[in-house]
């Protein structure tokens, strides 16, 4: 008999949850334990074998930490039939735990289902509407790693309409510190049908500040590495952010999720062919992201071909084999004519003249092999032809005269760019060689669409592209080149462009990407921005992107906003009080102002002892403050924002529309609180 205590526990949900809890952590460290035991030695003798398998033994047991602070199941499914059995009386229903792994016991049935499976799927999508056969739905509240509450929802009441659940309130709203973390637990209907697109087709999201583009590009990756692993680990994913600071901020989230192996990048990153150390002017870098530049440099690519004006002759032992010159034009004629890279027509020129003379030879009733082919392939006067009449090309060399040489210039964008858009992006002083030519980013981009059209750049399996609506249409075809054979996760909002060729649309955009076919959808739901603050926001939405929807706001709390007019001396000291009075609540402070200013507020803070953080550097319960330059805001949030001068940031932009869309970024990185400290007038469009 057990005693009377065990019993009431047994009886007592809750008690019973923390038990399959327990016995789920001890089935996955027994688990990891199977894993450290595996001796690889005896499995293979070839040590880059055993480096390879040593390596995915690592990332396994590292998949299998149990971390403390990650519960490993956030919610229950019971069916009301057994899943895949037939719908039919009589059919068991079958209890799922959701989480983020999957846990099986010793016998290898599972504790814990992976939040990718397929059985997981109703967890975000039933409705009472539509239940999946789902009977109840159970949400489970952690407290630091313990299991303190849970929540049931009976799909099949439908007496009642759907409710609001506390629990996944209450983890929306909860205080933010550190980097960014992952959803699992509260994926949301219309989150979870991008997060589950199939891999074949490309996806592009349109949604307003903090409505989970960031967090729902990264789940997809999570769920496709899962859906097609082998498939993945072959092809690659990449993850492609606005700069290092959001990528840091963002690099937390997969590991969490299981998933070690994805590269991200910046999309300087993806064409770093040269050193940047210069910077275009406005309007420079427009043109030299403009999509024209794309035959500008084909034309140039090729610009070096030559028809041949003597004949080939190889000489192989006492016989000489002449190749008319005609002949050879006939082949280069050919070989532009096709779609094939120009490194590749030239690598295919020497076999199709030594082809030529082959056949002479058989002409002459010779018999010879493909190792003769390959030898005259080979010879110095075919070597010497193919260098005439297809000279190999640097990419970089190239791009360099076209910056630098107003006639090579002009001869390729004649009829493409106009004679004052020409003079415009000509280097003041040419660059005397590739070291020392200050490479602008646009410039790296011209590089790298130059290196694709000489030899093919290898394609990923998926590419997730955040921010996206700041790329120019040049970084748009150098990310679509990168995943010409896979899929693509477009993320970003138009409201949020701030660069002078952000794009206007996504259909344009997707064009330039190469994958015009993609589908757009819009989310809406903000889960960051409180209510009144995305309002007052939105004001600006009229000027910015005028037809763009305003995002509603799922946040319950009010959240504390405040807009501060203060006299021209005391700004600096208000400033400093209000991060003072932030730093009193809980969760992370971002104080943002125009770059400008950045300087002056960093002394200012070092002053008055308050410790700050770049952008990026780990918020820590010790230090909850960064000092955040307007121009890296973009994709980041904080509980609290001290916002410093809207007048000054909107002057730090080289025009209006983008000033006000630098600003509408900055409103729109609060969790809990905005307050706005301004000297200037404030912009007449927030009036
Ligand atoms: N379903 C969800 N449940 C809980 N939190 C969510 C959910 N979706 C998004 N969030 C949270 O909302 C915040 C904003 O999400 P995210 O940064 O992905 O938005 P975004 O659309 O990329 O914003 P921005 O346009 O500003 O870059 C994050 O803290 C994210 O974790």
């Amino acid at each position: 008999m057990p005693a009377p205590q065990v019993t009431t526990h047994a009886n007592d949900p809750l008690e019973r949850e923390r038990t399959h809890l327990s016995s789920s952590r001890a089935a996955l460290r027994a688990m990891r334990e199977d894993v450290e035991a595996l001796d690889i030695k005896d499995v293979t003798a070839n040590w880059v074998n055993a480096a390879v398998l040593e390596r995915q033994i690592e990332d396994r047991i590292t998949a299998l930490a149990d971390l403390a602070h990650t519960p490993l199941f956030f919610g229950r499914l019971d069916y009301t039939h057994a899943p895949g059995a037939e719908q039919a009386e009589g059919a068991e229903g079958e209890q799922f735990y959701i989480g983020r792994r999957h846990v099986h016991d010793a016998d290898g049935d599972p504790m814990v289902i992976d939040w990718r499976a397929p059985v997981s799927q109703p967890f975000y999508r039933a409705s009472k509407k539509e239940p999946m056969d789902v009977r109840m739905r159970r949400r489970f509240g952690y407290t630091g790693g313990e299991l303190t509450a849970y929540e049931d929802e009976d799909l099949t009441d439908t007496s009642a309409a759907d409710q609001a659940s506390k629990l996944l309130q209450a983890e929306i709203e909860r205080p933010r510190v550190g980097p960014m973390r992952d959803i699992v637990a509260t994926i949301q209907p219309e989150q979870d049908e991008i997060v589950r697109a199939g891999i074949g087709g490309t996806v592009c999201v349109q949604g307003a500040p903090g409505t989970g583009k960031t967090a729902v590009g990264l789940h997809r990756v999570a769920y496709l590495l899962y859906a097609h692993r082998e498939r993945l680990a072959r092809t690659g994913t990449l993850v492609i952010g606005p700069n290092r600071s959001f990528l840091h901020y963002i690099e937390q989230v997969l590991p969490a999720l299981g998933e070690l192996n994805v590269a991200q990048a910046t999309v300087d990153d993806l064409v770093a062919h040269v050193e940047v150390r210069g910077a275009d002017r406005a309007e420079a870098a427009r043109i030299k992201g403009d999509a024209r530049m794309a035959e500008v440099l084909r034309r140039a690519v090729r610009s070096g071909v030559r028809m041949p004006e003597e004949s080939v002759v190889v000489v192989r032992g006492s016989r000489r084999w002449r190749v008319p010159a005609y002949e050879i034009e006939e082949i280069v004629r050919e070989l532009l004519g096709r779609d094939i890279r120009y490194g590749a027509a030239r690598e295919a020129l020497p076999q199709r003249i030594a082809h030529a003379v082959l056949v002479r030879m058989e002409q002459a009733g010779e018999a010879p092999d493909d190792r003769v082919q390959d030898a005259v392939a080979r010879n110095a006067a075919v070597k010497a032809a193919v260098k005439a009449v297809w000279p190999a090309v640097d990419p970089v060399k190239l791009v360099l005269r076209l910056l630098s040489d107003a006639e090579f210039l002009a001869e390729h964008a004649d009829g493409v760019l106009s004679a004052e858009e020409q003079a415009e992006i000509l280097w003041a002083k040419p660059a005397r060689g590739v070291k020392s030519a200050k490479w602008s980013a646009a410039d790296a981009v011209l590089i790298d669409e130059a290196a694709d059209l000489v030899a093919r750049t290898p394609s990923l399996g998926h590419v997730v592209l955040d921010e996206a609506q700041d790329l120019s249409p040049m970084q748009y075809r150098a990310v679509g080149r990168r995943c010409t054979t896979g899929s693509a996760t477009i993320l970003g909002d138009i409201a949020q462009g701030t660069t002078p060729w952000a794009t206007a649309s996504w259909q344009e955009a997707l064009t330039h990407l190469g994958k015009p076919e993609a589908a757009v959808e819009e989310l809406t739901q903000g889960f960051r921005v409180p209510r009144e603050v995305i309002a007052y926001a939105s004001r600006l939405l009229p000027a910015i992107a005028p037809g763009l929807a305003e995002a509603t706001s799922v946040r319950e709390a009010a959240g504390d906003f405040a807009v501060r007019a203060v006299p021209g001396g005391e700004l600096d000291a208000a400033v400093v009080a209000a991060c003072r009075e932030s730093l009193e609540r809980e969760g992370s402070i971002g104080l943002i102002a125009a770059d400008a200013r950045i300087g002056v507020l960093g002394a200012l803070l070092a002053e008055a002892g308050l410790p700050y953080l770049a952008p990026g550097e780990e918020t820590t319960a010790e230090a909850r403050l960064t000092l955040v330059p307007a121009s890296l805001a973009k994709g980041l949030e904080y509980d609290y924002v001290v916002l410093d001068e809207p007048a000054a940031v909107v002057a730090g932009e080289p025009d209006e529309r983008t000033g006000l869309r630098r600003l509408y970024v900055a409103l729109t990185r609060a969790v809990s609180g905005l307050t706005v400290l301004h000297a200037e007038p404030l912009p007449g469009q927030l009036g």
